[in-house]
């Protein structure tokens, strides 16, 4: 009863203060405790997330080390027997896109002349990358070394120039295709942009500096009516990202011969076709659906009017990648400085005598000995332009350049590689 009281009215009212502090205290002392053990554990969390993060990041550089397609010993021995140059005054050339369609054929062609040629390739999968690597394939019975990465890649490119002192760059590598843009548009400024700006940057470090020999495109040309398109007409109303990226190029390659003295030949391609050639393309993509019998579309410009293009075959455009670097003169920087002026060169690759899409087809369908099944339909306003048309005599008059294949010829040829390449057999479904 007393001790009820006691609590319920204390006789001295000072114990309830000190009970009551002793409790605070007590509750400030877990509370205390508790918070540092809080404290602790977030101590440790931290901690352990630190240690797992850096070991992720010693695995991710280490399985890169290890898993690297370049680098070594024995890479770097296969990149100099590559280089090797076995003509007098030949040159070494770094072909970037070697695995692609232009890339591989003037590959081929140089190492045949005695010149030293590494190729640079990243494989990715735009178009079936198979056929890339029987490309590769080929090459290396050329005696030709593809290096596999990507011209993003700065590191990579400081070693091979570090291994080898190129002569000459023919920078093929792109991501090409006028329609695609619309569908990954961040695919053209990583390889047309980035990725050159990359290569600029190693070439006018190297020591000495190579001369430069770039892909450009018919495709500047964009919404131009005057024909046929010359290298001074106007070349600012691009009709799709593709061709802004390669106009964006040669405004590029421009600064890096202005301000580093890199020699430049910039070469405007008009639809390449030919044996080893790209799926992606009308011509390869409407072959094969001709031998499956499955259908093609055939696109038409505004009023019913046919679509046209200066076809060009592969090997004109070879002879033209070849003379511009036989002509291409020498860049004057080192140590990353300019130290004189240095050629800067742009020129049309065409073959001068447009051709219409269903004369395309019709072509097609003579050599295969089958009829299309054809579906004609209004150009989707995706990026394509109705006609192109090649005035060369810039190129005629530098280069010698004489495209010597009309559409008839070429096709023929590409029929023949397509059927042998993939086995076609008639019945054979492809
Ligand atoms: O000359 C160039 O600079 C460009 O040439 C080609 O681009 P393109 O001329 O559009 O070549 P294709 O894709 O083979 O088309 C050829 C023609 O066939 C037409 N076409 C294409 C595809 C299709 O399904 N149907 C069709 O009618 C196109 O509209 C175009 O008129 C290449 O794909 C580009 O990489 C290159 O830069």
């Amino acid at each position: 009863m007393r001790v009820l009281e006691d609590e319920l009215f204390p006789s001295t009212p000072g114990k309830v203060k000190i009970e009551r502090a002793h409790t605070i205290n007590r509750q400030f002392h877990r509370c205390f405790a508790s918070t540092s053990t809080m404290f602790l554990w977030a101590l440790f969390l931290v901690a352990l997330t630190a240690s797992y993060l850096s070991f992720q990041s010693f695995v991710d550089t280490s399985s890169r080390y290890f898993t690297a397609s370049w680098g070594g010993l024995q890479w770097e021995k296969q990149v100099r027997a590559s280089a090797q140059i076995r003509r007098p005054e030949g040159f070494s050339v770094l072909v970037t896109g070697a695995a692609g369609f232009v890339g591989s054929h003037v590959s081929v062609v140089l190492r045949k002349r005695g010149d030293g040629v590494v190729g640079l390739d990243n494989f990715n999968s735009y178009y079936d990358p198979s056929l890339k690597k029987a490309r590769k394939a080929r090459l290396a019975e050329h005696g030709v070394f593809v290096v596999e990465g990507d011209v993003n890649d700065s590191r990579l490119l400081a070693k091979l120039f570090d291994v080898v002192a190129f002569t000459h760059v023919m920078h093929l590598a792109a991501q090409a295709g006028v329609r695609y843009a619309i569908e990954n548009p961040a695919s053209y400024v990583h390889s047309n942009i980035a990725g050159l700006v990359t290569l600029l940057e190693a070439c006018k470090s190297a020591d000495p500096q190579p001369a430069i020999v770039w892909a450009s495109s018919s495709s500047v040309y964009g919404l131009n009516d005057k024909v046929p398109f010359s290298e001074s007409d106007q070349t600012d109303r691009p009709a799709s990202l593709y061709a802004a990226t390669k106009k964006a190029g040669e405004e590029i390659t421009h600064t890096y011969n202005h301000i580093y003295g890199l020699a430049i030949t910039g070469l405007r391609f008009f639809t390449v076709y030919g044996p080893w050639g790209r799926p992606d393309m009308a011509y390869f993509s409407f072959t094969r659906n001709i031998l499956q019998g499955k259908p093609i579309t055939v696109y038409r410009g505004k009023d019913r009017m046919d679509l046209a293009r200066d076809f060009t075959y592969i090997d004109d455009i070879v002879k033209g990648c070849v003379a511009s670097l036989d002509t291409s003169g020498k860049s004057t920087g080192s140590g990353g400085k300019k130290r004189g002026p240095a050629p800067y060169r742009i020129y049309n690759l065409g073959n001068t005598q447009p051709v219409t899409v269903p004369t395309l087809v019709s072509i097609l369908e003579k050599h295969l000995k089958r009829k299309a099944k054809k579906n004609v339909v209004e150009m989707p306003g995706n990026g394509d332009v109705p006609f192109t048309h090649a005035n060369i005599s810039l190129a005629r008059r530098d280069l010698g350049y004489k495209p010597s294949t009309d559409l008839q010829t070429g096709l023929k040829k590409f029929v023949k590689w397509y059927v042998s390449y993939y086995g076609y057999q008639r019945g054979k479904n492809l």
